[in-house]
C-alpha cells in the first residue's frame, strides 16, 4: 500500500508535524578566510562541532514529535531517478566559467557518480584537485583553491530555498550568487522524490528573487513578505500576484527592510511565537511599514504604507498583533539580534526553539509566558541563521482559531 504525505503550512505557529532540515556536512570543511565571505558566512566553523549542535536541534524537535526530513536523503533518493539526474547534471555544467573542454570532462565525471555520491558533489562541490581527469587550458589556469562546482555551506538554511504556502511549495529564487544553486537542488527533490508526487510549485527558481526567510505566514491566507535585497520588489510583486491567483493568500503585505548582515531577512527580525504575538528586534517595531496587496481582477490592488503592525492586525482580523517588549537595552539588544535571537522556530504555540546565548531575550520570552527550547549555536550561527533559517516546514497543523 503506497503511503499518501500531506504537505500544508498555513501559519508559523501552528503544531509543527514535519521539517525539511539540512545536516551540515563536508560543505562547511570548504570555508576559508579567502572564501567566507563570498560564501556568507562570518568565521570559519567548526564542522564537527557544527554538526553536534545540529544534531541536538533535530533531536529536541523529534522529542516533541516532529518529523525530521534531511535534505541530503531527499536529494539522494531522487537522482535514483536518472531523468532527475539528468536535469541535476545539465543544471551544474552550465557554467561559463568553465569552456567545452573543461564542461566535457566534468560532465564525464559526474555522469560515473552513483546517486549517493553525486548529491554529496552537488552540496560539497568539487575541488580543482579532486577533479583527478582535470587538463587543458582553463583547467590548467585556474587558481589550486577555485572550487570547479562551489560548495553550497548555505544549504544549512533550509527556509531560504524553498517554502511552503498552503499546500504548494514555493521554490525559490536566490538574490545571492553563492546561495543561487541552492534551490536547483530543492527543486529537484520537489520534482523527483515520490514523497511529493502531484505537487506543483507555486514559484520557481527563474522568477524575480524571492528568498525564504523574507516570507512569514502571519495567519492562514495572510503572508508577509520582507522586501529589499534578498526578496526583490519585483520578487515581492511576482509572488503576490502568484499566491492571490492560487488563492492562497487574500492579503500579502509587501514589508520594506534595510537588508543588511544583521537584518538580511524579515524572519531575522521578527518571528511569531504565538497567533497573535511577534517577537521583534526593537528598532524595528515603530519602524516596519507594510503596503498591503490584494487581488483586484486580474490586477493588484496597493494600498498605502501603514505601520507593519497595524496593518497585520488588519490583515489577520485581529484587534491588535502583540509584540513581546523585550525591553533591551540598544546595545544588548544589537548584540543579541547579531545572534539571532529574534530569529526562533514556533513548534506549536507558545513553544519555540531559541539559541541557548541570546539570554536576555529568551528571558523575555519567558517572562511573557512562551516555553523556550534552547539549543546552542555557536557554530552554527557563524553563518548568521537561527532555528528559524534552518528549517522548512513542511506540514503544520492548522492554528488554533
Ligand atoms: N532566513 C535567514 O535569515 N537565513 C540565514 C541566511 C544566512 C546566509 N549566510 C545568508 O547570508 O544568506
Amino acid at each position: 500500500m503506497t503511503h499518501t504525505y500531506e504537505h500544508r503550512v498555513t501559519s508559523e505557529v501552528g503544531r509543527l508535524r514535519t521539517v525539511l532540515l539540512h545536516r551540515p556536512g563536508a560543505e562547511l570543511k570548504r570555508l576559508t578566510p579567502r572564501n567566507s565571505d563570498k560564501l556568507l558566512f562570518d568565521a570559519i566553523p567548526w564542522a564537527g562541532r557544527a554538526q553536534e549542535e545540529h544534531d541536538a536541534f533535530a533531536q529536541a524537535l523529534r522529542e516533541r514529535g516532529v518529523e525530521v526530513l534531511y535534505l541530503t536523503e531527499l536529494l539522494q533518493d531522487a537522482l535514483e531517478y536518472e531523468e532527475a539526474r539528468d536535469v541535476a547534471i545539465a543544471g551544474v555544467i552550465d557554467d561559463g566559467r568553465w569552456g567545452d573542454q573543461l564542461r566535457k570532462v566534468v560532465e564525464g565525471y559526474l555522469r560515473d557518480l552513483d546517486p549517493e555520491v553525486l548529491a554529496q558533489v552537488l552540496i560539497a562541490g568539487l575541488a580543482h584537485e579532486e577533479l583527478k581527469a582535470g587538463h587543458g587550458l582553463v583547467y590548467r589556469l585556474m587558481d589550486r583553491h577555485d572550487f570547479i562546482i562551489d560548495p553550497l555551506p548555505g544549504l544549512l538554511f533550509t527556509r531560504d530555498n524553498s517554502a511552503w504556502i498552503g499546500d504548494r511549495v514555493a521554490v525559490t529564487s536566490l538574490a545571492m550568487p553563492a546561495r543561487r544553486p541552492e534551490s536547483a537542488l530543492t527543486g529537484l527533490v520537489y520534482a523527483h522524490h515520490p514523497r511529493f508526487a502531484g505537487v506543483e510549485p507555486v514559484y520557481d527558481r527563474s522568477l524575480e528573487h524571492v528568498e525564504g526567510g523574507d516570507i512569514l505566514l502571519l495567519s492562514p491566507g495572510v503572508l508577509a513578505v520582507g522586501t529589499g535585497e534578498r526578496t526583490t520588489p519585483a520578487g515581492v510583486e511576482r509572488l503576490a500576484r502568484r499566491v492571490l491567483g492560487a488563492g492562497l493568500a487574500h492579503t500579502v503585505l509587501a514589508v520594506p527592510i534595510a537588508q543588511e548582515r544583521a537584518t538580511m531577512h524579515l524572519d531575522t527580525v521578527c518571528t511569531m511565537v504565538d497567533v497573535d504575538t511577534v517577537l521583534m528586534y526593537p528598532p524595528m517595531a515603530s519602524s516596519l511599514t507594510a503596503y498591503a496587496v490584494t487581488a483586484d481582477g486580474g490586477e493588484l490592488r496597493v494600498a498605502e504604507p501603514r505601520p507593519f503592525l497595524e496593518a497585520a492586525a488588519d490583515a489577520m482580523g485581529l484587534d491588535r498583533l502583540k509584540l513581546i517588549d523585550t525591553g533591551l537595552d540598544p546595545v544588548t539588544a544589537e548584540r543579541e539580534q547579531w545572534d539571532d535571537g529574534n530569529n526562533t522556530l514556533a513548534i506549536a504555540p507558545r513553544l519555540a526553539v531559541a539559541y541557548e546565548r541570546n539570554i536576555e531575550t529568551n528571558a523575555q520570552l519567558e517572562a511573557a509566558g512562551i516555553e523556550v527550547i534552547r539549543i546552542s549555536g555557536s557554530e552554527l550561527g557563524t553563518g548568521r541563521g537561527g532555528p528559524r533559517c534552518m528549517s522548512c516546514p513542511i506540514l503544520r497543523d492548522p492554528p488554533p482559531a
